[in-house]
């Protein structure tokens, strides 16, 4: 059984220099994940999910901030230990599953490759048709590319992304491209690795049914943490510096400059704003 690995971000900022202008991807992420928590990163087109996730695996450093993965400092982490903790804890699922794949193997050597490089130093690793019988694509280990559905493509890239047996998996969009009975069983057999192999899962969506499926999902806005879900509720978190970044669908009814007051009523606040100096009550 692997064992979850935490995350924990601090302050975490992230930009992107390009030609002309810089670009700031995150600016000041705080985010704590439990091993062996299955959690969604919600959030529209643009406000960071990729970037988080991209830094997260250690693919690129953040421009401030920490990052902690189980043990480890990623943030601090030279370039050969994050190819070890690339090779054998952390997978990272890109968007599509054919960025996963190479296309002319068939799953179980597709499964085989990811493991070459953890084989050096690791004895216990799963066998490819173990993998693939888990997420219930056995049947097309041979197989080749070409000739499977989308959902086994994904199921396939999720065989990839576990080769290793390692304690976090990052998907990004791993359901966006498929019909709906596709979509409910990657979710569903990604539920079951989170839940047999206590496998820390963090997984992107647009999907509102994905959300609604999650027990926790955290929303990045305009490259910060804008909310968190609990099983299709929304909240707004507090952060450090004592703002409170309102739900989306508040934003276009309140907008910049608005002056609210908060009243406390009977053990809970009402938030009371004021249009044109005059009070909205
Ligand atoms: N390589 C890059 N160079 C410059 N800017 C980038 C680069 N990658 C992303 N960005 C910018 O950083 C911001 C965050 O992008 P990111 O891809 O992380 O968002 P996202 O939430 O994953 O979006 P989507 O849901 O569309 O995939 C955007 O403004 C994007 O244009």
């Amino acid at each position: 059984m692997s064992t979850g690995l935490l995350i924990r971000t601090h302050g975490l900022v992230h930009i992107y220099h390009t030609e002309g202008h810089d670009v700031a991807a995150l600016s000041g992420v705080d985010l704590d994940v439990r091993p062996g928590e299955l959690m969604g990163l919600l959030g529209p087109s643009g406000s960071g999910k990729s970037t988080l996730m991209g830094l997260l695996a250690g693919i690129f450093r953040p421009s401030a901030g920490k990052i902690f993965v189980g043990s480890h400092e990623v943030s601090a982490a030279s370039s050969k230990e994050l190819d070890r903790l690339r090779a054998s804890q952390v997978s990272l699922m890109l968007q599509g599953a054919g960025r996963n794949l190479l296309p002319y193997a068939t799953p179980a050597a597709n499964v085989r490759f990811a493991q070459r490089a953890a084989r050096r130093t690791s004895t216990g690793l799963p066998a490819a048709e173990e993998l693939l019988d888990e997420l219930g694509i056995a049947q097309v280990a041979d197989r080749p590319l070409a000739g499977l559905t989308p959902g086994e493509l994904q199921l396939t890239a999720l065989a990839v992304a576990l080769a290793t047996r390692p304690g976090l998996v990052l998907a990004d969009e791993p359901t966006s491209q498929l019909g709906h009975d596709a979509r409910d069983l990657v979710l569903e057999r990604l539920a079951w690795i989170n839940r047999t192999h206590g496998t820390t899962v963090v997984l992107v969506t647009h999907d509102p049914h994905v959300a609604a499926f999650l027990p926790r999902t955290v929303t990045i806005r305009d490259g910060r943490i804008g909310g968190e879900g609990r099983s299709g509720e929304e909240y707004a978190v507090v952060t450090a510096d004592g703002s409170l970044p309102l739900p989306g669908h508040l934003r276009d009814a309140l907008p910049p400059g608005t002056l609210v007051r908060f009243h406390p009523v009977d053990g809970h606040y009402e938030l009371v704003p004021e249009h044109e100096g005059v009070a909205d009550e």
